[in-house]
């Protein structure tokens, strides 16, 4: 059978999605690439949490899949929304990578030691309200486009450091760039692992991703998945979880937060790891009722 990839054309997404395609090759099969364009990758200069659309880094591709233009599409989870079009599936979350987050400063200076005032680069919420708890001195700045592009702006001297996920960072071979991996800072939800994504009826296809799931990351996954779809799946409030497996126990480790890091709601949670998605929705249940409800009727204008 021959497969087609869909796939972003950017560094990262290509590496991605030669990753699947070599692990499919090993195992026999056909595969070809096809590059499609996404809302997201049309849109640089804006920060995401502004346009505000779900899954803009997806939609494109989750369409070409419907019209059966491909046969799988590569995703980061972290980019793919908490429900998915009808007649699609997430059919492999493949193993979790460092799902933290990294510092990269340009002399190499920690986040405790970065000089009063210094810029750090991030667009995303959730980072920002983690840099802003822990130093209200720091001036956090917008930084999008691509990893490449956002390291350029770093040695440009636009920031003093950025902020991105390790994962990234790791597959465009820039690990030596690290200055400190940030595992105090809850992650993205999903961060670090790649999911496959297919129609729901493709049996064939289904038969042949199957074996590139990892069951951990993918209770992992669901459990976090199952927190930010609770919380209505915002991207406009900073929202992050992080979840571990010991023995056959999960943990869970989650909050929300209003845009300053003054509200900041969190919580955790552990069960059998087969109730790994219901101790993650009872996770954001517990941070609705105790303040994380408020936050998001703001942003959402709410009325419950
Ligand atoms: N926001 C874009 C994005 N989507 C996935 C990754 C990294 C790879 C991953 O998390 O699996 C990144 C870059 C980043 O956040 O630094």
């Amino acid at each position: 059978m021959k497969l087609r990839i869909g796939t972003r054309k950017s560094k990262l997404a290509l590496w991605q999605a030669n990753f699947i395609k070599e692990k499919l090759e090993k195992k026999g099969h056909q595969v070809e690439l096809v590059l499609i364009t996404t809302s997201g990758d049309k849109i640089q200069d804006v920060p995401l949490a502004k346009i505000g659309g779900k899954g803009l880094f997806v939609k494109e591709i989750e369409e070409a899949l419907m019209r059966k233009e491909i046969d799988l599409a590569v995703h980061s989870l972290k980019d793919v929304p908490m429900t998915l079009p009808d007649g699609l599936t997430i059919g492999a979350i493949t193993e979790r990578e460092n799902p933290f987050d990294v510092l990269i400063s340009l002399k190499g200076v920690p986040f405790e030691d970065l000089p009063q005032g210094a810029k750090v680069g991030t667009s995303s919420l959730r980072r920002q309200v983690q840099i802003k708890r822990r130093r209200r001195d720091l001036k956090v700045e917008t930084l999008r486009g691509n990893v490449d592009t956002r390291l350029r702006k770093l040695q440009e001297g636009l920031y003093d450091a950025i902020i991105l996920a390790y994962a990234g960072v790791k597959r465009m071979g820039m690990e030596d760039k690290i200055t400190q991996v940030l595992e105090d800072f809850i992650p993205a939800v999903g961060q670090g692992s790649l999911a496959i994504e297919i129609r729901e009826d493709d049996q064939d296809v289904w038969q042949v991703v199957r074996e590139l799931d990892h069951p951990e990351s993918r209770a992992r996954a669901e459990c976090e998945r199952a927190f930010l779809r609770e919380l209505q799946g915002g991207c406009q409030v900073p929202i992050g979880a992080y979840s571990w497996i010991e023995g056959d126990s999960i943990f869970i480790k989650g909050f929300v937060s209003d845009l300053e890091g003054i509200k900041f709601i969190e919580g955790m949670k552990s069960a059998d790891i087969k109730s790994a998605e219901k101790i993650g929705a009872q996770l954001a249940k517990e941070l609705l009722s105790k303040g994380a409800e408020e936050i998001l009727r703001e942003v959402y204008g709410w009325n419950t």
